[in-house]
């Protein structure tokens, strides 16, 4: 039977996100004492369908991994249709050092996301096909993701991708990016993308530059974001290559809350955009000004999916 509802696929990894606070993040060969320690689902196509689900729209996940994250999945309102265990496998796991100021680092190791195939995505075509959007990161194998965006593609299907953590296979990303509609970057992945080092973040005409070197480096892609932390995000339009807008949360969305923790704010931000983008079919303009609120909160409390904003926390103008 087709499907007539609108909603996101997400096809990418799931970790478990072990999460050390201390109050700065040591040098190579340094130990130090931390002040906490907590384990929470993490992966960032895992974070993005939570956020989208939290805000009331169907996600999809295509992965492989165990019991507890299926569970999760299951209470945020996640459909696993595609999801599959994979016994004796452990499951993907990423290690975040948290500073007293909220920054991070991460180290990821795969697991079971390194498993998820071609073969996979080809068996997951309809779910694809018949999708709003389509949303991928680079956690897992790039044929597969490449697989999954050229199979949207084909359809209707608008993809979305987060090029990120980035990759240095740049002819994998020439193609992958022949299959993007709306290409979304940090300021890091923008510099290695844009493979300018001039590109300096704290200047937006600057930031501007380097968006439209990837919209002419890459000529299917229709939109460029780039997020920038606390300043928002900037987006540049091929229609309109030579302006920008800059976006930024609304003053009182963190409710003068203090900044504590912004591991996954960006999959909260893009998890937000795509039920924006799919709910409401409102500009992409608009529905990033929302995305930002929605991320703007999650800063403000700790970790990754547990910091994330729920439909009835957000103010009347965003409950769409
Ligand atoms: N300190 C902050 N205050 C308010 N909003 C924030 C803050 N940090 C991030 N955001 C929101 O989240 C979005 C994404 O943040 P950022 O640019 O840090 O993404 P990222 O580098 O991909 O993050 P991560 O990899 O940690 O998830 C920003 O565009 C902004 O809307």
């Amino acid at each position: 039977m087709e499907r007539q509802e609108r909603y996101i696929c997400v096809i990418g990894a799931s970790n478990w996100d072990m999460f050390t606070y201390c109050d700065r993040i040591p040098v190579i060969g340094e130990t130090i004492k931390g002040t906490d320690f907590k384990v929470s689902f993490g992966g960032k196509a895992a974070n993005q369908a939570v956020q989208a689900s939290l805000l009331n729209t169907k996600s999809l996940g295509d992965d492989v991994f165990g019991n507890n994250t299926l569970n999760n999945f299951k209470i945020r309102g996640v459909s696993v249709e595609h999801v599959n265990i994979v016994p004796g496998v452990p499951s993907g796991c990423a290690s975040i050092t948290v500073d007293k100021e909220g920054s991070n680092n991460i180290i990821i190791v795969g697991g079971s996301n390194d498993l998820l195939g071609e073969q996979d995505v080809i068996e997951a075509t309809k779910t694809i096909q018949n999708a709003s959007y389509l949303l991928c990161q680079l956690e897992v194998n790039l044929k597969t993701t490449l697989k999954a965006l050229s199979i949207a593609k084909e359809s209707k299907c608008k993809t979305i991708l987060n090029v990120s953590p980035v990759t240095n296979d740049t002819e994998m990303l020439m193609n992958m990016l022949g299959c993007v509609d709306i290409l979304i970057v940090n300021e890091v992945e923008l510099i290695k993308l844009s493979n300018d080092h001039q590109v300096d973040v704290e200047n937006l005409e600057s930031v501007h530059h380097g968006a439209r070197e990837l919209l002419r480096l890459h000529i299917m892609v229709s939109d460029v974001i780039v997020t920038l932390g606390a300043k928002g995000c900037v987006l540049v339009n091929r229609l309109s290559i030579d302006k920008y807008q800059h976006i930024k949360h609304r003053d009182n969305a963190t409710m003068g809350k203090p900044v504590v923790d912004t591991t996954g704010a960006g999959d909260s931000f893009i998890g937000a955009l795509a039920h924006y983008l799919t709910t409401s079919m409102l500009p992409l303009a608009e529905s990033i000004e929302r995305a930002c609120n929605v991320a703007a909160i999650c800063v403000t409390r700790y970790g990754t999916q547990t910091s994330y904003a729920t439909f009835l926390e957000l103010s009347p103008e965003d409950q769409i």
